[in-house]
């Protein structure tokens, strides 16, 4: 029998498979996720600090949680994660991003278990997770309902899930796709559907009719004269986050 994978959009994912080999070069189709990374990793960190209770000036804080990356992709995250401790599990639904994360993780000395599945078919094995990193995917996926369901299934009570994406608004508009895709060219032309980008107040109705809580959101915002992301508590008008709980 064949793993499910209804949240799955076989365009969305070829889409991916076609830009795999890129993941880990800071100047390729993935730069904003790299520029990204400081910022979104500050946030996580201290998210997962304060649920667990971890101080971040150890050298390992994260040891003995189990955390799952659910599309990971080349491993942008899955790769600091399992640096600062934690037992990651990094999972993708295109294959071909698979081999270039498990050979990165090898050169960096770090043990990741990488597979090539779904969020849907890891909840039907029962497999739960104290920490769900699900950052820049649900644009992507075929359901967000059904998907962050499964997504829920996952998390233990007492967990944290870690979600990001993309507002939809003129502003995400003009960033996101005329801004990356066509002015910047970071990104190939299509790689993002703007009607697929979900305002934060609905990613909150979404992420509770999937069963979660949500505690927090705050933006990643890009300044054009630093080039830098910082995280912004009002302006979510282009790429934020969310954080949510599954009561213990
Ligand atoms: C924009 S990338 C984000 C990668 C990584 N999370 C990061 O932020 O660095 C989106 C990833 O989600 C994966 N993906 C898309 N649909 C998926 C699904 N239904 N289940 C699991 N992964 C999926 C893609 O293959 C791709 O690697
Ligand atoms: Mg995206």
């Amino acid at each position: 029998m064949q793993a499910p994978q209804f949240t799955v959009d076989p365009a969305e994912v070829a889409k991916f498979e076609a830009m795999a080999a890129e993941w880990w070069d800071p100047h390729g189709k993935f730069k904003p996720l790299h520029m990204l990374n400081p910022c979104r990793l500050d946030y996580i960190t201290t998210q997962i600090a304060g649920e667990f209770s971890r101080d971040l000036s150890q050298p390992r804080p994260f040891e003995g949680l189990r955390l799952l990356d659910i599309g990971c992709g080349g491993g942008l995250l899955s790769e600091p994660m399992a640096r600062l401790g934690a037992q990651v599990v990094g999972a993708d639904a295109a294959e071909g991003n698979l081999p270039v994360a498990r050979i990165h993780a090898e050169r960096s000395g770090l043990v990741i278990d990488y597979r090539h599945t779904t969020a849907e078919a890891l909840a039907e094995a029962g497999e739960t997770f104290d920490v769900v990193l699900n950052m820049e995917v649900v644009e992507h996926v075929a359901d967000p309902l059904a998907y962050l369901t499964a997504c829920r299934q996952l998390v233990r009570p007492g967990g944290v899930h870690l979600c990001s994406t993309i507002n939809r608004t003129a502003k995400s508009f003009a960033a996101a796709i005329v801004g990356a895709e066509y002015v910047m060219r970071w990104l190939p032309r299509g790689t993002h559907d703007w009607s697929k980008f979900i305002t934060p107040d609905e990613l909150y109705d979404l992420l509770r009719r999937a069963g979660f809580e949500p505690v927090d959101r705050k933006g990643f915002v890009f300044n054009p004269i630093s080039w830098q992301w910082r995280l912004s508590d009002r302006d979510l008008s282009v790429n934020y986050v969310t954080a949510s709980v599954v009561p213990g």
